[in-house]
């Protein structure tokens, strides 16, 4: 599949940043759904894959560009993997990490177990109705914790603890989060993929 120019599928900031950093090394020319007025995408669904398959067809038939989106969120074991889909709006409208972050934390207070994951499901698609979207995906474990640590990142990371470095999401170097995230497992399963010809 050879792609010259594609529509990034969202409108988080930190996504974009982090996304457009993985395909700078790909010679793609890569532009925002926001710069083209793309509006905003429905994500009606129970699944991730869904949802990111929803944002990049719709950005993809507004803009007649291919299109890649992630759909992603964080999963909390004792939460029984909540916020889950919702993590975006998980302490309601308007969207808000602040909110949102201090919504968790009230609901794994006093609770022991604070494993949790990121998960993130990038979808590209030649055109909105493309029959054979690529789709990948990539998980990337660690623990909550209540005290905020770091400025980096956005969303949950400055709450999301990864053991074997000592550091939340939010302290590692963006070059680094870049190469460990459930977000970077993802993109480089679908740059595989890319590169394999079909
Ligand atoms: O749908 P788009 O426009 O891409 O932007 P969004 O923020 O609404 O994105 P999602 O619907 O995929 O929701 C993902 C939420 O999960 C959280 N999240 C995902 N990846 C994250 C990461 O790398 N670090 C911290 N939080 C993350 C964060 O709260 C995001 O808003
Ligand atoms: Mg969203």
């Amino acid at each position: 599949m050879t792609i010259e120019r594609l529509v990034l599928a969202s409108n988080n900031a930190g996504k974009l940043r982090e996304l457009s950093a993985m395909l700078a090394p790909l010679g793609i020319e890569v532009v925002t759904q926001g710069s083209l007025g793309v509006s905003e995408a429905e994500e009606p669904h129970p699944t991730f894959v869904e949802n990111a398959l929803a944002k990049a067809r719709h950005a993809a038939r507004e803009t007649g560009l291919p299109a890649l989106a992630d759909d992603s969120g964080l999963c909390v074991s004792a939460l029984g993997g909540k916020p889950g889909v919702l993590s975006a709006r998980y302490a309601g409208e308007p969207k808000s990490d602040l909110a949102n972050n201090a919504k968790l934390i009230a609901d794994l207070h006093g609770v022991d177990d604070r494993r949790a994951h990121f998960y993130s499901v990038i979808v590209l698609v030649r055109s909105a109705d493309d029959p054979q979207p690529l789709i990948a995906d990539g998980e990337w474990h660690g623990e909550i914790i209540a005290q905020a640590r770091g400025e980096g990142g956005f969303g949950y990371d400055p709450h999301f603890f990864v053991p074997s470095l000592e550091q939340t999401a939010a302290e590692l170097a963006p070059e680094l989060k870049n190469t460990l995230s459930h977000r970077a497992a993802a993109m480089r399963h679908l740059l595989d993929r890319l590169k394999t010809p079909s």
